[in-house]
């Protein structure tokens, strides 16, 4: 029987002038120092609007609003199962500190597929130059 279990993660994609936000895990933490939409794993009773929104404030100390769902991905890393959906969201306010991850940048999509990713990010990246090229 496989008893792996399906995590529910949150992904944020945030545009500001054309360029995308791209956050980079520590070197410490699983998927050290790939790169990822941020977010984080969806709590008990809470919709993934609201983490996302919570996480945003957690992991940079600003204020977002959860928009559109862009598509979602069920990626099996071995140890378990990620079920990451993305949204986009928009940055009502606050300056971005670095409070968990350890650089981030902004890219152009032309630029977005020079990044070392998280597996799990791959379709959704393709995903969203396909939509918006
Ligand atoms: N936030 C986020 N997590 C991702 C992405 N892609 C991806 O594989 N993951 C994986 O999803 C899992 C959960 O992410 P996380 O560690 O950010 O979640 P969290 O902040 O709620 O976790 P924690 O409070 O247990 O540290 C990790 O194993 C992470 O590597 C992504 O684009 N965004």
């Amino acid at each position: 029987m496989n008893s792996k279990k399906i995590v529910e993660v949150t992904a944020a994609i945030i545009r500001k002038d054309n360029r995308f936000l791209c956050a980079q895990r520590k070197d410490s933490s699983e998927q050290g120092g790939k790169w990822e939409f941020p977010g984080g794993k969806i709590e008990d009773g809470e919709t993934p609007e609201a983490c996302l929104e919570r996480e945003l404030q957690e992991e940079f100390n600003i204020q977002a609003k959860c928009g559109n769902f862009l598509c979602e991905n069920m990626h099996d890393y071995g140890n378990k199962i990620i079920k990451l959906k993305a949204y986009f969201v928009d940055h009502m306010q606050g300056n971005f500190k670095l409070l968990v991850h350890q650089d981030i940048k902004w890219l152009a999509l032309d630029q977005i597929h020079e990044l070392d990713w998280a597996e799990a990010d791959l379709p959704i990246v393709n995903q969203l130059i396909n939509d918006l090229k």
